[in-house]
């Protein structure tokens, strides 16, 4: 090889004054190109993630972002956002990114072909102390810990044998509560109050066997629905010390002091069953089971089987107390299992005290699968067509959470094309997509027609994007099975019973307030006559 030709492959880089000089040539070049090359990949990665933008989004006020301008009334804030800024945007609240999903299509990304990045919670600062510091199901990151409590209450409890076991106790307390409102006919009852109360005491037998105290029950249902409210309202409402950590220890709102009472209110209520259950006494506030509950098939409740259970503990912050880890998956049931279908109870009466024909045909439909002379039985349930066409049509237009529970990813990650940065929140709106004219024929009326037009397309458990009350994916409601039970059987025992009407003067409105759980701004009251021939079929209980 002369000079020259090394000259003419690299005179570039290096001017050779000697062919020996080939060598070290040749391995800078290939070092350089190497390094070139390397830095090119590596600029190319980080590229991708940076040309995908943040979503749209209003642009706020500096150091506050948009928080001046929320409001209380968060759903209907982030609905009128969605018709500026589309399928998909941003929200600086203080120092936290917040994005709100409001098409099908990326909701599909997030609970679908992302469900594993997305599956994580980011609980606020009412919510780690509602949730004894983000411990149960609901707001534990997904890791052996969550899993663990999931499979054991999905399995135990929500098992289509568990749930077929206790449908005696079930039975027992919608026919008491039956026989109690014979007793008020022709008075004025507030309707969710009632279905709480028949909710607290069914999770409370299928939990342990044992309920409220007769005597006690109405009472302590009255202050339970008081507290949950409260609770719920802590839980969503926006608190400086969320958007500005450092300012925390202020607790400048008093959400924190507020939070820490309602929760002690709660540890005693939960600690109460839990001391009934297994010191085998009746307390204050329970009973212990009854001879029906006890001869109940259901050998060993879902209480004694959490404490028999050898099971790791461990999440990935510290081990934990069973106690404590109990305590915390009594939370996720008594609270989320109870003032969910009680507020579905309520908003499903007030649509058919609302809409006459609809009212008409729901009852037609229960004379001729139940008959005058019988009460409903959860095997008249899957003969209701029409009855659970108006549920599904009552959860698409008040969805009872519908932003879902937020979920945050693991990873910074790009969702519709933008960039979906670690740690930020995201709201799935399907408040606004269940309403969407784009996706819903004249979607503000109440026509349950639409869910029986093709009864296979939508069901509660998230297959179809447009339509879920329930959330999608692995952290979809874990309760689902006993939902898809109690709120048909409750309504259909209410609305075969008895004829419900309105009290003199009252104006039906259907505004609703902002809540983790969105109820009715004023509570539904109306009078119930019973319908049924015979006066003994109230009195079975
Ligand atoms: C009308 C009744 C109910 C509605 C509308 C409802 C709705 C929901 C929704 C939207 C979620 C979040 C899903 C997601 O992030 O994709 C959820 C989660 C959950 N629900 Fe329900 N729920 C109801 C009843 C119940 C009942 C009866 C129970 C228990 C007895 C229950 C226990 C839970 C739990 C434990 C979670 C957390 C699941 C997890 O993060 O792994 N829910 N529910």
């Amino acid at each position: 090889m002369s000079n020259r030709d090394c000259e003419g492959a690299w005179p570039w880089l290096w001017p050779a004054k000697e062919v020996n000089d080939a060598i070290p040539r040749a391995i800078t070049t290939l070092l350089v190109i190497g390094i070139a090359s390397l830095s090119f990949f590596c600029l190319f990665r980080r590229r991708k993630h940076e040309t995908a933008p943040l979503p749209p989004g209003p642009q706020g006020m500096p150091f506050l972002g948009y928080l001046p301008f929320l409001g209380t009334e968060l759903h209907w804030k982030f609905a009128e956002l969605a018709r500026t800024y589309g399928p998909i945007y941003k929200l600086w609240l203080g120092s936290k990114l917040y994005v709100v999903v409001n098409s099908p299509l990326l909701a599909k990304e997030i609970v679908r072909d992302q469900d594993m990045m997305f599956a994580n919670r980011d609980p606020n600062i009412a919510t780690t102390i509602g949730s004894y510091g983000g411990r149960d199901i609901t707001f534990s990151s997904q890791g052996p810990y969550w899993r663990n409590l999931r499979k054991l209450f999905v399995r135990q409890m929500m098992s289509n044998a568990s749930l077929d076991a206790c449908y005696g106790l079930r039975r027992q307390e919608v026919r008491k509560a039956l026989s109690d409102l014979y007793k008020k006919s022709g008075v004025p009852v507030d309707i969710g109050e009632s279905a709480l109360l028949i909710l607290i005491n069914v999770i409370m037998a299928m939990l342990w066997g044992g309920t409220l105290k007769r005597e006690k029950s109405e009472a302590v249902g009255v202050e339970f629905r008081k507290v949950v409210a409260k609770l719920m309202v802590l839980a969503s409402s926006p608190n400086i010390s969320d958007f500005f950590p450092a300012l925390a220890w202020l607790d400048l709102q008093g959400v924190e002091r507020d939070m820490k009472r309602v929760h002690k209110w709660f540890d005693d209520f939960i600690q109460s069953a839990i001391d009934c259950a297994t010191k085998g006494r009746t307390n204050e506030l329970f009973r212990q089971k009854d001879g029906e509950s006890e001869s109940n098939e259901q050998k060993k409740d879902f209480l004694q089987i959490f404490l028999d259970m050898e099971m790791d503990l461990e999440d990935n912050q510290s081990p934990m107390d069973k106690n404590e880890a109990l305590k915390a998956i009594l939370m996720d049931i008594v609270v989320g299992g109870t003032d969910t279908t009680s507020t579905m109870v309520e908003w499903v009466m007030a649509e058919l005290l609302q809409n006459s024909d609809v009212m008409n045909k729901v009852v037609q439909e229960l004379t001729g699968v139940v008959g005058e002379d019988k009460m409903v039985e959860e095997n008249h349930l899957p003969k209701l067509k029409y009855l659970n066409a108006v549920i599904k049509e009552a959860f698409r237009l008040h969805p009872v959470l519908p932003l879902l529970v937020p979920r945050t990813p693991h990873a910074s990650c790009v969702v519709g094309g933008y960039t979906i940065p670690k740690g930020s929140n995201i709201f799935l709106n399907m408040g606004y997509i269940q309403r969407d004219p784009k996706i819903w024929d004249k979607p503000l009326e109440f026509r349950p027609e639409r869910f029986l037009e093709d009864p296979g397309k939508y069901d509660l458990s998230g297959n179809n994007f447009t339509y879920m009350p329930f959330g999608s994916g692995r952290r979809v409601c874990a309760g689902l099975a006993l939902a898809e039970r109690m709120l048909p059987y409750v309504l259909a025992s209410l609305l075969h019973s008895f004829e419900w009407e309105l009290p003199q003067g009252v104006e039906l409105d259907l505004m609703d307030k902002f809540g983790l759980v969105v109820k009715k701004m004023e509570p539904l009251v109306a009078i119930p006559r019973p319908r049924l021939s015979a006066p003994g079929l109230y009195m079975s209980s």
